[in-house]
């Protein structure tokens, strides 16, 4: 790869835009210069999310409750029991396999099933409960005995409506006489028709037109309305528009309820739209820390030597489980392609891949099937596999104007404090730039977390203080190692 290629941080991009880019230069056959991309917009990251997620992200960071009444009571539950659901509710609830509520469920649940009904803006990361939250919200404000739609859910894609829908068909299991109707594109229905669903879940543009221009639905009997993902939602051409425009054919009782994973300022203005008079429920994002972590740095020479150097650490990578990131799928397709032909067995996720088969690419990761993990920034989001306690920096991770990206890196390294695991990262140094971005991540983390966090170039010297990962063996990464040194 030439020394100037460079790719977006994808955090920064992921508050910003649109959609999320890795971005890359690189020589065209006829000597031009082409700009290649790796798009994996932010609906897809999600849907990644919950194909690759079984159990909740567990957190341990305090749930902020801003009421709007400050003098009433503050409730929180800690048992589905307090709910009072109704047993067959409950019954759908066990039946997931559900013990007691999450930590966004505890203050969540009493506040949107409380009467009379309460609106809420709710935020907390990806995988902590907020689907579950309003599933079970829903099916316990809906009356069966009604046949007209009650309840309007949306999310951003047609994968993510139908993934609502699956939470609530299961958790609504032994509720037979509540049924819920897909507002997705595709889904055509007699014109003249009156939806007896009492739930409808979909799409912004498909349910709006399903309000007003054809009719299926009255929004003025609407009485609980659920805007899934705002994050996605208005990142995503028209949807913040459609959004706001079912909202405003809802009456002033409807109750609203908004959920979101992030809360940047833009998400904040389009959620104060959408719900007024909400209350806030916040759960921040556990704070990722490189304390357990030992870095290494190895200076090679151009990619054939970093791909040698990642030969000799082959044993040791696959002791215990190792990703190794690349600025581009490119590079990511040639790096699997040259392991592959050496005779590793590793996988790959590629921005080419159905979201499915990226899917299906982090599972087989985790039930240890494939060891090692080559991916690109982008495709790596929504893997946080436990076992991974080996990060390589296969090209190291830089901004647009090709300065050090740390949040980058702290993210592809970085471990949450609580569960401390302890982690080995590698870093490969091709040239006197990737040198300097080398001592732009240490003296950052130095600064930042106020302690020196050295990015070792020998493994030798700390060798003996190194009680790693406990099937590590460390001999076998210095021998190798040192032959690629300068
Ligand atoms: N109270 C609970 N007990 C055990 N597991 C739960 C509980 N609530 C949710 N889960 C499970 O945790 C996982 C994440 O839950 P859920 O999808 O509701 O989170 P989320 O915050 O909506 O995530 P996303 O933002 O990705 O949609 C799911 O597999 C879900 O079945």
């Amino acid at each position: 790869m030439s020394k100037d290629s460079w790719a977006l941080a994808v955090d920064v991009q992921e508050a910003n835009a649109v959609e999320v880019r890795n971005v890359f230069w690189e020589n065209s056959e006829n000597g031009g210069r082409r700009r290649q991309a790796d798009k994996v917009d932010l609906a897809e990251q999600s849907l990644l999310n919950k194909l690759i997620r079984r159990s909740l992200v567990r957190n341990r960071n305090q749930v902020e409750v801003l009421q709007r009444d400050p003098t009433s009571p503050l409730y929180s539950v800690k048992t589905f029991e307090e709910l009072r659901l109704k047993p067959e509710l409950l019954k759908g609830v066990y039946n997931m396999g559900f013990n007691r509520p999450s930590r966004i469920q505890e203050n969540a649940l009493p506040l949107m099933l409380a009467q009379p009904p309460q609106n809420l803006i709710a935020q907390s990361q990806s995988g902590t409960g907020k689907t579950a939250a309003f599933s079970l919200a829903i099916l316990s404000h809906v009356n069966p005995a009604n046949k007209w739609t009650q309840c309007l859910c949306i999310a951003p894609t047609y994968e993510l409506a139908l993934q609502i829908g699956q939470v609530i068909e299961q958790m609504g299991k032994f509720c037979p006489d509540v049924k819920l109707a897909y507002g997705i594109r595709g889904n055509r229905l007699n014109r003249g028709v009156k939806l007896q669903e009492q739930i409808v879940i979909g799409t912004p543009g498909t349910v709006l037109d399903w309000c007003t221009k054809y009719k299926f639905i009255d929004p003025k009997k609407i009485t609980m309305f659920v805007l899934d993902e705002a994050d996605v939602m208005i990142a995503t051409q028209g949807h913040r528009d459609q959004s706001i425009r079912i909202q405003r054919q809802l009456t002033k009782d409807c109750q609203m309820l908004l959920f979101s994973a992030t809360f940047e300022e833009s998400v904040w203005r389009f959620a104060e739209q959408v719900v007024p008079e909400p209350n806030i429920i916040r759960l921040k994002r556990e704070e990722e820390t490189l304390d357990t972590i030992k870095q290494f740095y190895v200076e090679c020479r151009e990619k054939e030597d970093k791909f040698t150097a990642l030969c000799n650490l082959y044993g040791s990578l696959t002791i215990a489980q190792a990703v190794i990131f690349c600025h581009t799928r490119k590079m990511a397709a040639w790096l699997t392609a040259h392991l592959t032909t050496e005779g590793h067995q590793v996988a790959m996720l590629s921005g080419e891949m159905t979201v499915e088969q990226r899917a299906a690419v982090i599972e087989r990761f985790r039930n240890g099937k494939e060891k090692v993990l080559v991916t690109t920034n982008v495709c790596s989001r929504g893997i946080d596999v436990e076992q991974v306690s080996l990060v390589v920096n296969f090209d190291l991770p830089v901004d647009l104007d090709g300065n050090a990206d740390n949040d980058t890196y702290l993210h592809r390294i970085g471990r949450t404090g609580r569960f401390g695991r302890r982690g080995f990262a590698v870093n490969m140094v091709d040239s006197t730039h990737s040198m300097d971005i080398i001592k732009q991540i240490e003296m950052h983390f130095t600064k930042c977390f106020g302690m020196h966090h050295p990015i070792k170039k020998q493994l030798d010297p700390i060798k003996k203080q190194l009680d790693l990962l406990p099937k590590f063996d460390l001999s076998s990464f210095k021998d190798l190692l040192f032959p690629c040194f300068h």
